[in-house]
């Protein structure tokens, strides 16, 4: 029988750096065919598009939360590659910055797969400098994509204070924990494949059920209480608690009107990325990623034939929005010259 694929999970709040892990791995030489799973949240898979590098097999799973409804299809994709003539040697699994990684590790336990996969590393990307600021259901999530960690990779200590690295490694950096300041990712591969280290054992002694617990309990074992423990946890899936919104324009926008409207969204949406056509940039398409109150525009690829749309995901707070007072913020972007 073929010796099982490795797995690696990355996990991390939204904008924490996932797809930036991924793109680094992917332009590496990792001497292996390396197959990646990606779950976007948003009405279109932004994500796959965003994945800038060399890989063997690229499988977008359905959109959704991984763990709450798409489960049906992360089955059936990881039962066709591992049934595939051309097996990967390596599998990374990008989930959504809304998803929960437990539940993707006990699909991957499952016993069609014993044997045909086994996981290597679960990798959480922290936001060093938004990962405090995070409140309620999202606090509580962010901390559950971190107690299934093995690998955490504090990131953005570029744009983070040493108050926020050293408030984040006093709280989390119990014993035994392999956790990894970075900037844009940027970790020695060495350190975050082909690792072998992850304990199933230990996460499913001391998590499945007790994450049901009102408080969150970590890999060794001690309860670490703290502000956001009045959010007493139970499984509320996470499409119910974030919503998205989907913006095409087929004009060209203004980079000021733009990064204006940018600037006046309500602090509910966590998360805007996705493609931009602009005026000022008429032959490549804009790359846009908004995370918290920052965002960044930077020209992308030529574009290709076809039509030069703009294509922008938004995910915030389920009903923190209001979808028609968006759709006339960003209406007013056209650039001046394309309005009669
Ligand atoms: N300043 C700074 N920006 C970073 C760093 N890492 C990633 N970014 C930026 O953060 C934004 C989001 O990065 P992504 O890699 O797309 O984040 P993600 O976790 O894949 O996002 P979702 O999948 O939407 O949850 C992009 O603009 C990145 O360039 C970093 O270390 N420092």
């Amino acid at each position: 029988m073929a010796t099982p694929i490795p797995v690696t999970i990355v996990s991390g709040f939204l904008g924490s750096g996932k797809t930036t892990l991924l793109n680094r791995i992917l332009n590496s030489d990792t001497g292996m065919r390396v197959a990646v799973m990606v779950n976007d949240f948003g009405a279109i898979n932004i994500d796959s598009e965003l994945i800038v590098g060399q890989t063997d097999a690229m499988i977008n799973l359905a959109n959704g939360c991984i763990c709450c409804t798409v489960e049906s299809d992360l089955i059936e994709q990881l039962s066709r590659l591992i049934n595939s003539p051309n097996r990967p040697e390596y599998l990374i699994i990008e989930a959504s910055g809304v998803s929960n990684p437990a539940k993707i590790v006990s699909t991957l336990r499952y016993p069609q797969f014993a044997n045909r996969l086994s996981i290597d590393s679960t990798i959480t990307v922290v936001d060093a400098d938004q990962f405090a600021d995070l409140e309620g259901d999202m606090a509580q999530l962010a901390m559950e994509q971190l107690d299934v960690a093995d690998i955490v990779l504090l990131n953005k200590t570029d744009i983070a204070s040493p108050e926020q690295i050293a408030a984040f490694r006093t709280r989390w950096g119990y014993p035994g924990i392999r956790l990894y300041e970075t900037n844009h990712c940027d970790v020695p591969l060495s350190l975050v494949l082909g690792t072998g280290h992850f304990d199933a054992h230990d996460l499913e002694e001391n998590s499945l059920e007790q994450r049901q617990q009102p408080c969150v309990l970590h890999h060794d074992g001690h309860h670490h209480c703290d502000e956001h423990c009045h959010v007493g946890y139970h499984h509320e899936a996470h499409d119910q608690l974030f919503e998205t919104w989907y913006w095409e324009c087929e004009q060209p926008l203004s980079l000021s009107l733009l990064r204006s409207a940018l600037a006046t969204l309500p602090t509910t949406i966590y998360r805007a990325k996705g493609f931009c056509q602009l005026a000022e940039l008429p032959d490549h398409c804009a790359v846009l990623h908004l995370v918290g109150s920052r965002h960044d525009i930077h020209p992308g690829e030529p574009w290709r034939n076809g039509p030069r749309t703009t294509r922008l995901v938004f995910i915030g707070t389920r009903g923190g929005f209001d979808r028609e007072a968006l759709e006339q913020t960003f209406s007013v972007c056209i650039a001046q010259s394309e309005v009669a």
